[in-house]
């Protein structure tokens, strides 16, 4: 497989490292998690290299033990450095170290962004790169945009064709005309009666001129109403496949890698439109002179697909080199406009100023794009390559295509005018077939974009979440989660380990627990994002009748919850969108959104800006405003609450609140379970779940305790109780020191441990 993915050219490494005094020096920390990246990144200090400076706060440091790999190079310039007791890493101009890895590359993403060549061979993407496959890829890509033409905008589409057609048909009646006028011109007799006989092929020469511009004309006018219809028609298409694929399977990187490809592809199918109709006038003008080409005489048919196929084997390769490339570096591409994003992002501006984040990131993207030129030359030197060879194999077969032509006419084969007429025919076909094959390279490069668009659409559609299911028993009364494990794709220990959890409407359930512990995805569980690798989730009726989310009809379950988030959307749309968005599916009703925000205490606020629920809670914007962070959490949760579904799951919905707002969104959740909404509360604030009907507490992924908070509270050497007396000794409540009770362990889960649990 590397040979076909490489198959383009060596590697960029040899090149970059071959660039004279740009030799990489860059040492991988040997201590374990060197690979991650925020260790990498905050383990290393950067000195002055070369034209870099040293940015405001970058002061060297001891290299710790460990930090240069046994075996790992060192010249003398390191010596020094090292002796003087700083860290190095590379310049910012080294595009590659020896292994053609940046040096940023490694620093801020932990270690090389390419596609896994072997990934790529697995999934088929570079069997669609061979010659044939791509032939027979070609007429089913131009359906799926003719079929996308075809059901928005019927009449254009057959507006466009009939123009196409009309053009091609012209075409050959200019030729005929054309040999009509030399024919008449080239015929004995005196010049006045020649130039007589003449007109009427004149004439028609010069209707075809203007039955050509109307028809282009024409073909430009539908064309232009197609296209936008068709990016539309095929970018729903995708973009409704992706958002109804399991949370789950969005957590594959292989997967999530095909979806995000997809999305390139949605902008093809506009290109290919337009292409193919390009394309196809080409096509049929050419068949046209090729008809008529070969009544005049059937040698000189082959004598023009001579000429045209070694072009087209060059677009072919070199549409084909750049299709490789663009896939074996688009994690590389992404990384790189990640780092631009961030230097803009309003969010990140602080740090990008005062942790001088910016000459960090800046240095990386120098790095790294110097990398991606290095790709980019050798692309281009292919490519010089390829059309050379190209050139001189069309240009032999020009040549010979005119010595042909000439043996016929001294042979007395062809007729003088008939020679005229072919001259003018190759000559037309040349430059026609020139713009075919830039057409047909443009079109193979959208079609495998496209191509990418289709093969995420058929992913995702293996992927989906059901569309149909048992009802839910109504009205549900409980969820119940039976010896649930989950494990993350691609982690190596569960998050959950046969967790036992119950919610019940009408109480507050809290979860807590360490970091990492497994609450948030435990929340997830509870809302049918993700599905258990084993165990189940009932969906319990008043009678005890029951559904597994499995089974479930997973519309009835999202419509069953509400949820906020740790990590929830700041919507950059109005303060009344944010609020409304909680119920996509339903009409906004405004009366409910107030309501909504009201109950989260936001509502004053968004009423007194200028354009109140029409402001843009985003300053770029011409009414936009800027919200605090608690602000947004307040708009967060009255979007979970507009929802009015009778399972709320919040997750740390009170990290950003105030003493006295936190309080009060307390109250206001205890308030809605009193009213039977079933509440569950991720949180650390422990004071908050006091008054919490039940509380589980989770370690390393599975359930430790759970019971109330008087129950936790009377074990001695519990994890709650160690938790709650740490908190209430910082405001010294408690008589406990902090570190007499035990602290619960951050981080996944491990083997099961027998009796832990202490059910009230
Ligand atoms: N999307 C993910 N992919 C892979 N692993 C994940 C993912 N999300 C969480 N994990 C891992 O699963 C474990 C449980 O994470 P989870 O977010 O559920 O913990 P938590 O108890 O909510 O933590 P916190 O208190 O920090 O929010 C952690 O070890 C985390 O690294």
């Amino acid at each position: 497989m590397s040979g076909t993915v490489g198959a383009g050219g060596p590697e960029p490494t040899s090149a970059a490292s071959g660039e004279p005094g740009r030799a990489s020096r860059h040492r991988e920390d040997s201590a374990p998690g060197a690979r991650d990246p925020k260790r990498t990144a905050r383990g290393r200090k950067r000195t002055a290299q070369g034209s870099e400076p040293t940015p405001p706060g970058f002061q060297p440091t001891p290299p710790g033990p460990g930090s240069t790999p046994p075996g790992s190079e060192s010249t003398d310039q390191d010596s020094k450095t090292m002796a003087q007791g700083s860290e190095s890493t590379a310049r910012a101009s080294e595009p590659a170290g020896e292994d053609g890895v940046s040096a940023a590359e490694r620093e801020l993403f932990g270690g090389r962004l390419r596609w896994d060549d072997a990934f790529v061979e697995h999934e088929g993407s570079v069997a669609r790169l061979r010659f044939g496959q791509m032939a027979a890829a070609l007429p089913r890509m131009m359906g799926v945009v003719l079929r996308a033409g075809w059901e928005t905008d019927p009449r254009a589409l057959a507006g466009v064709v009939v123009a196409q057609a009309g053009q091609g048909l012209t075409t050959a009646f200019g030729l005929v005309a054309i040999n009509g006028v030399l024919g008449s011109l080239f015929a004995n007799g005196p010049t006045d009666d020649k130039l007589r006989e003449s007109v009427p092929a004149l004439v028609l020469l010069a209707l075809v001129s203007v039955g050509m511009a109307v028809l282009a004309a024409w073909s430009t006018a539908m064309s232009g109403r197609l296209e936008p219809q068709v990016e539309r028609a095929v970018s729903l298409r995708y973009y409704r496949a992706v958002t109804r694929v399991e949370v789950a399977a969005t957590e594959k990187p292989e997967i999530q890698r095909h979806l995000e490809a997809g999305k390139f592809g949605t902008e093809s199918a506009r290109r290919m439109l337009s292409l193919s109709v390009g394309a196809s006038n080409v096509v049929i003008g050419m068949v046209a002179a090729a008809v008529v080409l070969a009544s005049l005489h059937w040698a000189l048919l082959p004598m023009l697909l001579a000429i045209a196929l070694p072009k087209a084997w060059g677009a072919v390769r070199s549409a084909r080199r750049e299709y490789t490339s663009r896939r074996h570096w688009v994690d590389h591409r992404r990384a790189v406009a990640t780092l631009l994003q961030y230097l803009t992002m309003p969010h990140a501006a602080g740090e990008i100023r005062a942790h001088a984040a910016g000459s960090l990131l800046l240095r990386g993207y120098e790095e790294m794009s110097g990398l991606m030129e290095t790709e980019q030359r050798r692309l281009a030197r292919a490519q010089a390559r390829t059309d050379l060879v190209a050139a001189a194999f069309s240009g032999l077969a020009s040549l010979g295509c005119y010595g042909v032509l000439w043996w016929l006419l001294t042979s007395g084969g062809l007729p003088i005018a008939v020679g005229g007429t072919a001259v003018v025919a190759i000559r037309t076909s040349t430059a026609r077939l020139t713009s075919l094959v830039q057409q047909v390279n443009r079109m193979y490069e959208e079609m495998l974009r496209l191509g990418d668009t289709e093969e995420a659409v058929r992913l995702a559609a293996g992927h989906a979440i059901p569309a149909t299911g048992r009802p839910l028993p109504s009205p549900v009364r409980e969820i119940q989660v039976r010896d649930v494990s989950f494990t993350y794709p691609g982690a190596t220990v569960p998050a959950l380990h046969r967790v036992d959890v119950s919610v019940r409407r009408g109480a507050v359930t809290a979860l807590v627990g360490a970091n990492g512990s497994g609450k948030s995805t435990l929340a997830k569980i509870l809302g049918g994002l993700l599905l258990p690798d084993s165990g189940d989730v009932w969906w319990v009726g008043p009678e005890g009748e029951r559904v597994e989310v499995r089974e479930a009809a997973r519309a009835d379950v999202f419509r069953s919850v509400g949820m906020l988030t740790q990590d929830f959307p700041n919507w950059q749309m109005t303060a009344a969108a944010n609020v409304a968005v909680g119920a996509g599916d339903r009409p906004r009703d405004m009366a409910r959104v107030r309501e909504a925000a009201r109950a989260a205490d936001v509502a004053e606020l968004i009423e007194g800006l200028p354009h109140g629920w029409d402001s843009i809670v985003f300053k770029g914007y011409e009414r936009g405003v800027q919200l605090s962070g608690g602000q947004w959490q307040k708009l967060g949760t009255a979007r979970s609450l507009y929802r009015g579904a009778p399972f709320l799951l919040v997750d740390e919905p009170t990290s950003a609140l105030d003493p006295h707002a936190e309080i009060e969104a307390f109250d206001r959740l205890r308030t809605l379970a009193d009213s039977g909404v079933a509440v569950v509360l991720v949180t650390h604030r422990l004071a908050a779940t006091a008054s919490a009907d039940h509380i589980y507490v989770l370690d390393r992924g599975h359930i430790a305790e759970h019971g109330t908070h008087e129950g936790l509270m009377g074990r001695d050497g519990g994890l709650y109780r160690g938790m709650f007396d740490a908190q209430a000794a910082q405001y010294g409540l408690t008589s406990f020191p902090v570190g007499a009770v035990p602290a619960p362990r951050s981080g996944m889960a491990v083997p099961p441990q027998q009796g832990t649990g202490a059910a009230d």
